[in-house]
């Protein structure tokens, strides 16, 4: 295999692999070739949760550009297969199936697919969350304190443990979950929410500290505002753009590749010596 190669011919061999894959974009296949040379995450799997669309997307084909096997999960299977295959006929090594992660027989599922390719599992990257409520924080239901709550902050942790001994058979892995800048510059209306990713940042800094022991490192991105389908809900509050460039520093919204270097950079060998921290991805806000 090109594996086997010395450096010089196996990077030959993927740049010959890349010029006969004539079905993918030339865009795509220049940017997966220069992945491929440095191939940082290579023999590594990855776990993404809500990853068909979004933020969760982008960070799927970023860590399988740079040669991670990338499962891939949200709760629909039209939209998992379409994710699939759109990553795949990219050349990227990734698998699917559905896991609504509030739901345990849903994890288990994800786990025993995740152990399909290397019966061991290196990161783990949560993206899953929900908001079902605009309003007053005191006046949601219990329904939707335990909806928020249960995906957004009792799921990651619940995954992680089921994951825990795949992590600790490879010695060692990362975790990266996703906060918000909601949770330290509370946006209004949407109180729950903004608690819920809050406490994500707590979580971060008990489990990088239970798992340091164990070579597993946590931390957490902490996104502004991200150009996917999450923000529509937005347009229901009295923000304009020009409102939000006097927060954000760099005068625009963030696309989801904006969230996707970074994830990759934190579960490579680059970050080895990084735990417990939340790293702000939100164009520089002089409030946060
Ligand atoms: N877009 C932003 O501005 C922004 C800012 C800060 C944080 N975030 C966070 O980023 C994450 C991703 O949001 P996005 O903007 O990419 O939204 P998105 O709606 O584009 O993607 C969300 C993904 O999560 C999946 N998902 C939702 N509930 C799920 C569940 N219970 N189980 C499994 N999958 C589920 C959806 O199917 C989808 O694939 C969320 O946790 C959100 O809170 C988003």
């Amino acid at each position: 295999t090109a594996r086997q190669l010395p450096p010089m011919f196996r990077a030959l061999s993927w740049t010959l692999r890349g010029l006969h894959c004539s079905s993918i974009p030339l865009s795509t296949r220049m940017f997966s070739e220069r992945a491929d040379k440095s191939r940082s995450l290579a023999d590594k799997v990855a776990v993404i949760t809500g990853s068909t669309k979004g933020i969760g997307f982008a960070i799927a084909r970023h860590l399988a550009q740079n040669g991670a096997h990338v499962v891939i999960c949200s709760r629909k299977q039209w939209n998992v297969d379409q994710a699939v295959t759109t990553l795949q006929k990219e050349g990227l090594s990734v698998t699917g199936t559905v896991c609504h992660v509030g739901k345990a027989e849903d994890r288990d599922r994800l786990v025993a697919k995740a152990l399909e390719h290397h019966k061991g599992i290196d990161f783990l990257v949560c993206v899953a969350g929900v908001n079902p409520l605009v309003g007053s924080t005191l006046g949601a239901s219990e329904q939707v304190w335990d909806k928020i709550l249960g995906v957004n902050v009792k799921a990651p942790a619940l995954l992680l443990s089921q994951l825990l001994p795949h992590m600790e058979n490879r010695g060692g892995g990362s975790v990266v979950l996703v906060s918000s800048v909601a949770a330290y510059m509370p946006i209004s209306k949407l109180g729950v929410y903004n608690t819920s990713k809050t406490a994500l940042l707590g979580l971060c800094k008990s489990l990088a500290m239970e798992l340091a022991p164990k070579g597993i490192r946590v931390n957490s991105i902490v996104p502004g505002l991200i150009k996917t389908d999450f923000i529509q809900m937005e347009k229901t509050l009295p923000y304009t753009l020009s409102d939000l460039n006097k927060i954000y520093g760099l005068q625009r919204l963030g696309e989801p590749e904006d969230c996707a270097g970074i994830v990759s950079f934190l579960c490579s060998s680059d970050a080895s010596y990084i735990t417990g921290e939340n790293i702000t991805v939100a164009g520089y806000s002089p409030k946060l």
